[in-house]
């Protein structure tokens, strides 16, 4: 089962042309992985998948992208309930200044749960879900920003877990750590797919490989090719790929 349908997408960045034709099914329960040079649309693309484009001005889309077969650019499209459905995980942790368990509660309390016993439920299944439960479990009043890079990381996958998505976008989200706390998002990243759909920008191609089911390669604003990963990178079909996993240019 495809979790998202791509027909045809083309955005533009006012004149900019920064997807071109895109044609791509994200499959269910799986880690797909978009590579490709810096400026190559990866983020685009991603972004495109929560309409955290909307926040930019001057960008038009054309094309469909579809959840779960509904076009997620119709105008009934609720966007609040589509963040909710589809969350993001950013390159550089971002929790917000407050406490742990405020931060991971954050999220539900806006949706409206007040009641106290079910946020304790929802912070620890969260921080569970997010490998983190134990470190953090005596110090869930702590602020947050006093959490290492690794550890904010996984809180930030905590916080987008505690909506209980259906996807996850994760850009870039293991670039600004060490190997150990890579490592450790890797493994999460490999457990969570058991229920939920993942889709990540990486210019890690080691990562991609170590991860991800499928993988996507993107040049300037077009996707070459799309396959499963192990037979991206061993066969691929296009030159450029080639070109690309063998570190000849990017
Ligand atoms: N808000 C924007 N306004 C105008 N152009 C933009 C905007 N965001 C991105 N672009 C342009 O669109 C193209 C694709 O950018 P995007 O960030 O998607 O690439 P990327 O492959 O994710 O790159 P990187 O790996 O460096 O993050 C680039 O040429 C970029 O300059």
């Amino acid at each position: 089962m495809d979790k998202f349908t791509i027909r045809d997408l083309n955005l533009y960045y006012s004149g900019f042309h920064a997807l071109k034709s895109i044609n791509l099914n994200l499959p269910s329960n799986e880690i797909t992985a978009f590579i490709g040079p810096s400026g190559c649309g990866k983020s685009t693309l991603l972004k495109t998948l929560n309409r955290m484009n909307d926040l930019v001005e001057g960008c038009r889309i054309e094309g469909d992208v579809l959840l779960d077969g509904q076009d997620i650019y119709d105008s009934r499209m609720d966007v609040n309930h589509l963040r909710k459905r589809v969350g993001m995980v950013f390159q550089k942790a971002n929790p917000f200044p407050m406490s742990i368990y405020d931060n991971v509660a954050y999220g539900p309390r806006t949706h409206g749960v007040k009641n106290k016993t079910q946020l304790d439920e929802i912070v620890e299944s969260s921080l569970r879900g997010a490998a983190i439960w134990d470190e953090l479990k005596d110090r869930l009043k702590k602020n947050a920003m006093g959490l290492s890079g690794g550890q904010q990381q996984r809180l930030c996958i905590a916080r987008a877990l505690a909506v209980q998505p259906e996807v996850l976008l994760m850009d870039e989200a293991t670039s600004a750590l060490d190997p150990i706390s890579t490592s450790k998002i890797e493994d999460l990243v490999l457990e969570l797919k058991k229920k939920y759909t993942i889709i990540m920008v990486t210019h890690n191609m080691q990562q991609a490989l170590r991860v991800a089911d499928n993988t996507a390669f993107f040049l300037l604003g077009e996707m070459i090719e799309y396959d499963r990963t192990e037979k991206l990178f061993s066969v691929p079909s296009n030159k450029k790929t080639e070109e690309y996993i063998t570190g000849r240019f990017g």
